[in-house]
């Protein structure tokens, strides 16, 4: 299987378990690989039956923008069922890292992987 994929994309969202969190906004890192066969698009040069890496990001940053998760785990679980179905998407890969929280850590989060290649 093909993969389309996209690093470091940042979003702003209501995230965390603390009651200081629930009054702000942070950042999180989302790192995508995305399990797509590109060889139809590849022979038409057809973006339409391309997996749009624009409009995945777009979806996501529509996801963040309303979400109000406690956990990075809830944040990874619902944005990757709501790829695979809104897309058709068989398989991914998801990585999401919030930056920030611990200054002892170059990263924290947590990474998924869900469907079938
Ligand atoms: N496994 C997790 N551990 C923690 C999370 C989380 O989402 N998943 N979240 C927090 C707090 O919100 C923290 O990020 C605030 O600094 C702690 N542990």
């Amino acid at each position: 299987m093909d993969r389309v994929f996209i690093e470091g994309l940042e979003v702003d969202t209501l995230i965390g378990a603390y009651d200081w969190e629930r009054g702000i906004r942070q950042c999180l890192r989302l790192d995508l690989t995305l399990g797509w066969d590109i060889r139809p698009a590849a022979a038409g040069d057809d973006l339409a039956k391309a997996l749009d890496y624009a409009a995945v990001t777009q979806a996501i940053d529509r996801f963040a923008a309303s979400s109000r998760f406690e956990l990075v785990e809830t944040f990874a679980e619902r944005l990757a069922s709501t790829l695979m179905e809104d897309f058709g998407i068989p398989w991914l890969r998801l990585r999401v890292t919030k930056p920030g929280v611990n200054t002892r850590a170059s990263a924290l989060g947590v990474e998924i992987e869900r469907g079938c290649l």
